[in-house]
């Protein structure tokens, strides 16, 4: 591995933030030996000072200065370049790579890591890589390269004063890195606390309504509470053991000038180095030592983000779902063969399902809760990738086709609408970016949107609030048909699409449901056995197989699951309060 491949894969960056990385070490150490060339003007003006050979060089040292304050302000202009601009613009690249990559990751990832988990990684933990490219990392590097090269200088001049002089700076330095594991500890523990924190916020907002209906909020805010306290108990814990180790390091380095004056002042007795050596001795030592100071504290948080760095690494080198961007498909039809599939938590959930859906029919798939009808839809559009068997559109395997690509296939209609915080005409539009306005108001008609949106005080463009909080289940549902009639897909996935409407909007639905299937493959996932009754073709699931195939008809006089399932539903609506 190239250093950088292993700087990509350390610090969470792109190859060309690698690239800029080695620059700004290149540029911190130029810029931190550039600054040293002061020292060495003054030591020479000393050394003709003492010789009192000072005249005819006044031109000498003028320019000197000059060329010395040039070049500080060259370098300090490059080094800012390379360190904090290409930080922020790599920072701006990480997090848009990062969202880039959570939109190929198969959606199984999703189900390992909550939302807080994400958002901090994007937000809070490319913030800290800002701020370790941008300072901590170049800084301790220059200053480690810079500090060699002084240290190389001194030897030269009298290797003793340099033992004296040096020999604080690996002791110090071990010192932060034995101090590593327990740091990375500390910061794990206080990343999980801190998740566990912002999970319970967010839980809590999400769940107002539930918690204030059931009286649990002083039960819920005090758990909450406690999870708050942990997070503030643990970072002045960690705050404190790290401050233990780096202040001892840097008292330490506070010992090389004493060694070095006292060794200096023996030399000096004894006539073995002159003032001058003695005085550079003293002068360099404490210019060598102010940055090391800083590069300590730098050591110490750059070992702490070992934990960011390896939750960002952990999503930039996931495998992601591929395939080829042309569709080979020819007709629509969907069919699973002998598929078999497991979520990550192991338990087979699909054994061995096989069964066609037909392009111009309606296929409808019923069974027990847990029977597999929502993996099943979700295998199909490959948000999930089966383990066993094939799925193919039309002839083509879905698992060679890019997600993305495949998605141009399908329309579906969830059971949970997700909205945004938009107007309900950009609701709408969301099933197809391009669409004219009048494209998104057809449609809209079509799935009966017309009749709340033109009542709204703005009409189409009002604003529907958070996930759509202003609008109702019905009026929610009719906004995802819509998108799906935009869209206007040859396939068309219904997850319990009338799920949560009353007998009203249930009629208005489900009629513009027949408009948008009609000629399509449709495959729908529903638990009433009513809304399944028209279907062409029905698939009960059980126990992760398919255990009935048929038409409605057909299952009806077979008397098993399906028929079983419709005779309690028959009895379910005959029962009153
Ligand atoms: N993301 C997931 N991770 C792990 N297990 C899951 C996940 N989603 C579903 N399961 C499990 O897979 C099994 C089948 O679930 P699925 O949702 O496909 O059933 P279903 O027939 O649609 O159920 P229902 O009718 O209640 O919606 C269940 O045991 C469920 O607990």
């Amino acid at each position: 591995m190239t250093l950088k491949e292993k700087l990509q894969h350390r610090y969470a960056l792109s190859e060309k933030g690698a690239q800029d990385m080695i620059r700004a070490f290149i540029s911190v150490t130029i810029s931190d030996i550039v600054l040293m060339l002061p020292v060495g003007m003054l030591y020479m003006l000393v050394k003709y000072y003492m010789a009192d050979d000072l005249n005819g060089r006044g031109g000498f040292f003028a320019i000197g200065c000059i060329a010395c304050l040039i070049l500080i302000a060259v370098t300090t202009y490059i080094q800012y370049n390379a360190t904090f601009l290409n930080t922020y613009i790599e920072s701006g690249v990480r997090r848009t790579t990062l969202a880039e990559k959570l939109r190929k990751i198969p959606l199984s990832f999703f189900g390992k890591k909550d939302l807080s988990d994400l958002t901090s990684a994007i937000m809070a933990d490319c913030a800290t890589m800002e701020t370790a490219s941008s300072h901590w990392i170049p800084e301790l590097i220059g200053a480690c390269i810079s500090t060699v090269l002084v240290a190389v200088s001194l030897f030269f001049l009298n290797w003793r004063m340099a033992i004296a002089a040096l020999w604080v700076l690996p002791v110090s330095f071990l010192i932060v890195l034995c101090s590593g594991r327990v740091q990375k500890n500390m910061a794990a523990k206080q990343m999980t606390l801190k998740m566990a924190c912002v999970d319970g916020i967010q839980e809590c907002l999400e769940t107002v309504r539930d918690l204030r209906a059931n009286n649990s909020e002083d039960e819920y805010l005090k758990g909450l509470d406690d999870k708050i306290h942990a997070v503030e108990k643990h970072a002045i814990f960690s705050e404190l053991t790290t401050a233990v180790f780096v202040a001892g390091a840097q008292m330490i380095l506070k010992f090389g000038i004493a060694t070095t004056a006292l060794l200096g002042g023996m030399l000096l007795a004894k006539g073995d180095i002159d003032v001058l050596t003695f005085f550079m001795f003293l002068l360099l030592v404490s210019r060598l030592y102010d940055p090391m100071q800083i590069s300590l504290q730098n050591l110490a948080a750059i070992i702490a983000t070992d934990v960011q760095c390896e939750r960002l690494d952990e999503i930039l080198s996931h495998k992601v779902q591929k395939g080829k961007t042309e569709l080979t498909n020819k007709g629509y039809d969907i069919e699973f063969s002998h598929v078999g599939f497991a979520y990550d938590s192991g338990e087979t959930v699909l054994k061995d399902v096989s069964f066609t859906a037909k392009q111009g029919e309606v296929t409808a798939l019923i069974g027990p809760s847990g029977g597999g009808k929502t993996t099943v839809s979700r295998l199909a559009s490959r948000f999930w990738d089966a383990q066993k068997g094939r799925i193919t559109v039309g002839g083509m395997d879905i698992q060679n086709v890019d997600p993305e690509t495949l998605m141009s296939l399908y329309s579906i209609v969830f059971q949970d609408v997700t909205l945004f915080n938009n107007s309900i005409m950009e609701n709408i539009r969301i099933g197809r970016q391009d669409a004219t306005d009048e494209e998104v108001i057809a449609a809209a008609k079509l799935a009966h949107c017309d009749e709340f949106a033109e009542k709204m005080p703005n009409g189409w463009n009002t604003m529907i609030g958070e996930n759509g909080s202003e609008l109702s289940g019905g009026e929610r549902q009719r906004i995802s048909i819509a998108r799906a009639f935009l869209k206007d897909a040859p396939i068309i996935l219904l997850d319990e699409a009338t799920a949560s409407l009353d007998v009203d909007n249930e009629t208005v639905i489900q009629e513009s449901l027949s408009k948008l299937i009609r000629n399509k493959t449709v495959m729908i996932i529903a638990h009433r056995m009513r809304t399944v009754a028209e279907a062409d073709k029905i698939v009960v699931l059980k126990d992760g197989v398919v255990a009935e195939i048929g038409m409605p008809k057909e299952l009806e006089e077979k008397g098993g699951i399906y028929q079983h399932m419709a005779a309690v539903q028959m009895q379910a609506a005959g029962w009153q309060l």
